[in-house]
């Protein structure tokens, strides 16, 4: 069943590279009966030249026989990068193909999905191929182990011109020894397969003693033996499996080439006692024996293949599982991003229900509720990264979100801020940066705004909590600024000083220009500005108003406000 799948594959590579290996192969499989049969005709022009009758045509054979050999070398050495190259562009292709699928998933809890995650995995583990590059090895090797095929019918035929049946009998041990090989390895890598899980999980315990963002917490709290250990106790398992594996595979393979060595004895034998006189052809049986021996026995190309098997098997799950969606509703002219009776849960629990809510163009709204109310699920059902189980989410597609998780990438302060709205000009990136009192941090920086924020890089700087959050607003004013008509900011302030929070915040007002804006925040100094407020309690909106309507109300909103005020003062 594997080899329309990998057949599948192998057109990736492209034809003009499939038909220049397959010339090549083919020549290279018929090549060693060619020399054999040459050499032995070679063979026995000389014993008639010895007996006598003149080395006739002498010349011609021995061309030939150079020839071959050369233009053989020549084209073997081709052969292995012709094919790692085919094999490195159906690889390429395999990829883009899969980020394609990633990407054009229109929700995020599809690419959350633990399956996708897991076949991902898998197929991307140079565990399972042992090799970066292994399911366009393995398209390309099954391709010349098919074509293999040719250069035993070769061999065969050669047999069978001294005794009919002693080709189609060799090709047939031939044929059964490459397969119980083949099988054999099938289960030697079922075994690699099993140990997967545990592999994959020493490798996530010893890379968190590597791991610079987890190096802190491993050295304070002395974590080391103790991540040592669990990576030990399942690497370990993992290769002790795959060694008795291999050592099995080892003593099966010695006794396929037992089998070997006693069926080449057998034809020798036979050919010794047949009473064949011509030492040509005695000289080409030999020859067509060894070939069929080094075609049906040198099946890497096999084993590639039986290697990649899970990664092939992962990426025809991950095509099924990643089918694209029908994409989100779009607003609708009334200029109103809107979520109406909308219910969400990760699994079965609900974790927003009923949920109704309009945002209107420049409007700032903020949300609160208590931890695990259901504000960045809000957040993302906005941003169209979920798509509700029951309800209507209309999208406005120029929306911008900054996440608590919010990205910090490995590029220069000005590409950080830049992100946000790649089309920007040089002057709209520093107005952003200005608008939200990031521009000072970024020019202390020791390059500048070509500072890579990183301390991995050399003259790279690294940023507190408070700055990168700023860096982050900057990235929100530069979206507002290029056209983002809905900004969600969850939690952006929350590493900075209450000042500075309610210095961002006004900032954030000034630059919004038509843009709604979701706050997501636990500070009521901040949220308090806010046109409105909604309060999420039990997966619903329980309470909508202005701050002063929401404090006359006598709600949650009311008790968490005085929760705060109270604590605050007691602290001053
Ligand atoms: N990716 C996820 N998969 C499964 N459950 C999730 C996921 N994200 C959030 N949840 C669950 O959904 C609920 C709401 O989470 P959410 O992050 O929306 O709350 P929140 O109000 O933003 O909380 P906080 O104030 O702590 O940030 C929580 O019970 C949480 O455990």
């Amino acid at each position: 069943m594997r080899l329309p799948r990998s057949g599948g594959f192998l057109a990736l590579a492209g034809w003009p590279h499939l038909a220049a290996l397959t010339l090549l192969e083919l020549f290279l499989l018929v090549e060693p009966t060619a020399v054999a049969l040459v050499t032995g005709e070679l063979v026995g022009r000389l014993a008639q030249g010895a007996a006598g009758q003149g080395p006739a045509g002498m010349g011609t054979m021995l061309a030939l026989l150079g020839a071959l050999l050369v233009i053989g070398n020549v084209l073997r050495a081709t052969s292995r990068p012709l094919a790692e190259r085919a094999g490195r562009r159906i690889d390429a292709a395999v990829r883009e193909e899969l980020t394609a699928r990633v990407l054009a998933l229109p929700t995020l809890d599809r690419v959350e999905d633990a399956v996708l995650q897991d076949e991902l995995t898998t197929m991307r583990s140079p565990l399972l191929t042992w090799t970066d590059e292994g399911i366009g090895a393995a398209a390309v090797g099954r391709f010349r182990a098919g074509l293999t095929m040719a250069g035993l019918v070769t061999a065969m035929l050669v047999l069978s011109s001294v005794v009919w049946w002693w080709g189609p009998a060799t090709a047939a041990v031939a044929l059964l020894l490459g397969r119980l090989r083949a099988r054999r390895w099938r289960e030697f890598f079922a075994v690699v397969s099993g140990t997967m899980p545990a592999a994959l999980r020493g490798r996530a315990w010893s890379d968190m003693l590597s791991d610079s963002r987890d190096a802190k917490e491993v050295r304070i709290f002395g974590l080391t033996g103790w991540l040592e250990r669990h990576a030990e106790e399942n690497i370990a398992d993992a290769v002790r499996q795959v060694t008795g594996a291999r050592l099995a595979l080892l003593r099966r393979e010695l006794s396929v080439f037992l089998g070997w060595a006693v069926t080449a004895s057998v034809v020798y034998v036979a050919v010794a006692s047949s009473g064949e006189v011509s030492v040509g052809r005695i000289a080409a049986v030999i020859g067509a024996v060894s070939a069929m021996f080094v075609i049906s026995m040198s099946s890497q190309d096999q084993d590639m293949a039986e290697a990649a098997a899970p990664a092939i098997d992962a990426v025809t799950r991950i095509r099924a599982l990643a089918p694209g969606l029908e994409p989100p509703p779009a607003p609708d002219g009334t200029g109103e991003v809107a979520l109406r009776d909308v219910r969400f849960g990760y699994g079965q629990a609900p974790v927003l229900e009923g949920v109704t809510l309009t945002l209107r163009r420049g409007e700032v709204i903020a949300v609160v509720g208590v931890n695990g109310a259901g504000k960045t699920t809000l957040a993302k059902l906005l941003t169209g990264q979920y798509r509700p189980d029951g309800g209507t989410v209309v999208i406005e597609p120029s929306a911008y979100a900054v996440y608590q998780d919010f990205n910090r990438y490995e590029l220069s302060a000005y590409d950080n801020v830049r992100i946000a709205a790649p089309e920007a000009t040089r002057e709209q990136v520093e107005a952003a940066a200005l608008a939200v009192g990031a521009t000072e941090l970024i020019e202390r920086l020791p390059r500048g705004w070509e500072t890579v924020l990183s301390p991995k890089y050399d003259g790279g700087g690294d940023l507190s909590g408070g700055q990168w959050q700023k860096i982050a607003l900057a990235r929100a004013a530069l979206a507002a600024a290029c056209g983002a008509r809905l900004l969600v900011l969850d939690e952006p302030t929350a590493n900075l000083d209450i000042e500075a929070e309610l210095d961002a915040f006004d900032r954030i007002r000034q630059v919004r220009g038509r843009a709604a804006v979701v706050l997501i925040s636990h500070r009521f100094s901040t949220v308090r500005r806010a046109d409105r407020i909604v309060v999420l309690s039990g997966g619903r909106i329980t309470e909508e108003g202005t701050h002063d309507e929401l404090l006359a109300a006598s709600g949650e909103y009311a008790r968490m406000f005085d929760l705060q005020a109270r604590q605050f003062k007691e602290s001053t």
